[in-house]
């Protein structure tokens, strides 16, 4: 079951909004798979981006094979899964593995390390889920290429331990089958960010260990009650807390507060920026915990949604804010339902991603032909400095955080993208914190390259008013990428300078930091945003 509470302006939309969305028949429109509901424009992609809704049905059909799959592959002395994919091809499995206490090495990261942990970490007990809808994304690509060589140069024949997800007939399909992998494919007409609860979110958990007929079951009861043009329908709710607040809150705070649901706003971030942050406008997600500084500061353009642990009345519910109780298939189910309401709501079509491709077409530009990074414009504690996007950085740390800083305007945001390792680096969210207590708004943090497939889109496409800081590191230890040209190494710093050139297209300005030492370079990072502070 879930259950939604609303107090104060997030009721007060509730109220005003639903029965709208009831008398237009907005919940058995959708369910039935009205392409017509997002406007003329957006028709032939919605057309085929609604498969979501019969997802948990359709998935049924694969559960059997995922789990003789799981015993076989068990039988053979595998005890770990690891999955390599971006985006919607991992950020399910995250959260659906960690709500359900079960092991899963996630490798979504083209940073040096990070790779090397997954591929170093008892190779001989491994099985590989290389996952990828549209098969041609070049991290997924490149981390199967390393798993593929690791296999071999173990003694293990690929073909034994990589199991593949994908659309049919995408280019990673065939090779696949060429390869003699096994395959999964899934339905086409669902989105990546859509794909919790099809083949993407159920093959990786499945394998790993969860029991997915519980899961589905779940999002089968939500698909159900998400059909009822009804007042009660909690993702019409949903979708009215979200979209329909007035003026609009445009920052989405997702804050676990007692729920057992494990990582869920990193999910929810994908779907709420890539679905709604484009044409200049949006819903900024941020993933926030119970302590973040932004919860006592008072942020008129916040809306906060609590995942509690179970209902609380009404009078208990903080103003304004809005409180979730629910099971992780109704959650999936309920909160993709409400994204694609509040595309209606805001007028975007919430199934392309317009702005996610010009930051992947910088990078392949970056790595047709390799050139050293640009010259810094200063080394400050073993830290280099670069700035776009038409800023002063001064002569210090201190100095060019200021600069950023000052570009923030009382609407705005900054956004952390840290290209380093985020199993062997976690101390860098930290940084999260600092910021939003100095700056006094909202702060995102993202993993790089993994938010490009996430929040990239929002800050790119959405409402223009983000300043950004970069943190890279120099690899210790680099590895290649087999039979291409690049290194990982060289893959993330493309990835990082191309999106830094997009974002200074669109006049934002980004602070670029090169760490040569991560652990002093935190250290000193954190001394130039406490300093100022004081
Ligand atoms: O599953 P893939 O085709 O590899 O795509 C992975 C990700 O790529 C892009 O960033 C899309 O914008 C995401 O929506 C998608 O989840």
């Amino acid at each position: 079951m879930i259950n939604i509470a609303a107090t104060g302006h997030a009721a007060e939309a509730i109220e005003r909004i639903v029965p709208q969305l009831v008398s237009d028949d907005v919940a058995g429109r959708i369910m039935a798979q009205d392409a017509t509901l997002w406007g003329a424009e957006a028709e032939e992609e919605s057309g085929k981006r609604l498969g979501w809704t019969e997802a948990p049905a359709v998935t049924w059909s694969i559960i059997d094979d995922v789990i003789a799959l799981r015993d076989r592959l068990r039988e053979q002395g595998v005890t770990r899964i690891a999955l390599a994919g971006m985006g919607g091809s991992s950020l399910a499995p995250e959260v659906i593995t960690a709500t359900y206490g079960v092991e899963l090495t996630v490798l979504d990261s083209t940073e040096p390390g990070q790779v090397l942990r997954a591929l170093r970490d008892g190779i001989e007990q491994t099985a590989l889920v290389v996952s990828s809808k549209s098969g041609s994304t070049l991290e997924t690509d490149s981390q199967k290429r390393a798993f593929e060589a690791a296999f071999r140069e173990a003694g293990i024949d690929p073909a034994d331990r990589i199991v593949v997800v994908t659309d049919p007939g995408s280019p990673l399909d065939e090779a696949a089958r060429a390869a003699g992998y096994r395959v999964f494919n899934a339905d086409p007409n669902v989105g990546g960010r859509y794909s919790a609860l099809t083949a993407f979110g159920i093959v990786p958990s499945g394998l790993a260990g969860v029991d997915v007929r519980d899961l589905v079951n779940e999002a089968l009861a939500a698909s159900q009650a998400l059909r009822e043009d009804d007042a009660r329908n909690p993702g019409l709710r949903l979708a009215a807390a979200l979209a329909g607040t007035r003026p609009l809150r445009d920052k989405i705070g997702i804050v676990p507060d007692g729920t057992h649901i494990v990582g869920f706003g990193d999910w929810a971030e994908q779907l709420i920026a890539e679905s709604t942050g484009k044409a200049g406008k949006g819903l900024l997600p941020l993933a926030l915990q119970p302590d973040s500084p932004e919860l006592s500061e008072s942020l008129s353009d916040l809306q906060v949604i609590r995942l509690v642990g179970s209902p609380r009345d009404l009078d208990e519910v903080a103003d304004g804010e809005v409180e979730v109780v629910g099971t992780l298939g109704w959650q999936f189910m309920v909160w993709e339902f409400a994204v694609a309401v509040a595309g209606r709501m805001l007028g975007i079509n919430p199934f392309d991603q317009p702005d996610v491709e010009s930051a992947k077409a910088a990078a392949r530009g970056l790595l047709d032909a390799i050139q050293e990074p640009s010259a810094p414009l200063f080394t400050d504690g073993g830290i280099e400095v670069r700035a776009l996007g038409g800023f002063d950085a001064g002569a210090s740390i201190a100095d060019a955080v200021d600069g950023l800083l000052s570009n923030l305007d009382d609407q705005g945001y900054v956004a952390v993208h840290a290209y380093l390792d985020r199993i062997g680096d976690p101390e860098f969210e930290q940084l999260r914190d600092m910021l939003a207590t100095r700056v006094g708004r909202p702060v995102t943090f993202g993993w790089g390259p993994r938010f490009l497939h996430s929040t990239g889109q929002y800050h790119k496409g959405g409402v223009p008013n983000g300043v950004f800081l970069q943190l890279l590191s120099k690899p210790e230890e680099d590895l290649a990428i087999p039979d291409r040209p690049f290194t990982f190494g060289q893959l993330i710093g493309a990835q990082a300078a191309g999106d830094a050139a997009v974002l200074a297209e669109h006049s934002r300005p980004v602070l670029s930091l090169t760490l040569t030492d991560p652990a002093a370079g935190l250290a000193t990072l954190v001394a130039a945003i406490e300093q100022r502070q004081s």
